[in-house]
């Protein structure tokens, strides 16, 4: 059957190389972010609150590492970054839509999508706050 990663979720171990490996990850993340400051619902958080170049750099080294990746992840705790946000189910909801649209853009199949939103799911609990 399919082989696992480490710890994380049932992420097939190919979950990294599905995805296009370091630069497949890094150019969704740039269609996160596209998408992301085309949503009314979310893009004044961003606009106030975020460094999108940062915040670039920083979301392509964490979606590597929970994708199985040898990469460290050097920004700030997912509970530090986001509790001042005041993040709503909503708001949160729009960036995860973002998430498979910037899919859809990179031709990232669906379920290597799913392998990405299920690795990142655990940290709704400490960002969605309101
Ligand atoms: C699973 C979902 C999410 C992940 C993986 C994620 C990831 C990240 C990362 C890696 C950073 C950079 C931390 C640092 O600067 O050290 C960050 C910061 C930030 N995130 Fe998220 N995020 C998520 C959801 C959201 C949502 C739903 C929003 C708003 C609707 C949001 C808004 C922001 C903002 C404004 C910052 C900048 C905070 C600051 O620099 O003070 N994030 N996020």
């Amino acid at each position: 059957g399919e082989q696992k990663t480490k710890p994380i979720l049932g992420i097939p171990k190919s979950a990294l190389d599905d995805f296009g490996g370091a630069a497949g990850v890094h150019a969704w993340v740039e269609s996160l972010f596209y998408y992301i400051m085309l949503d009314n619902r979310i893009s004044h958080i961003f606009r106030e609150f975020g460094n999108v170049e940062r915040q670039i750099a920083l979301n392509t080294q964490l979606e590597q590492m929970v994708l199985g990746g040898a990469v460290e992840y050097q920004g700030a705790s997912m509970s530090a970054a986001h509790a001042d946000l005041g993040i709503t189910m909503t708001q949160f909801n729009a960036v995860v839509e973002a998430a498979y649209n910037a899919c859809e853009r990179n031709n990232v199949p669906y379920k290597t999508c799913n392998h990405l939103i299920a690795a990142l799911a655990p940290f709704t609990r400490v960002i969605v706050t309101r």
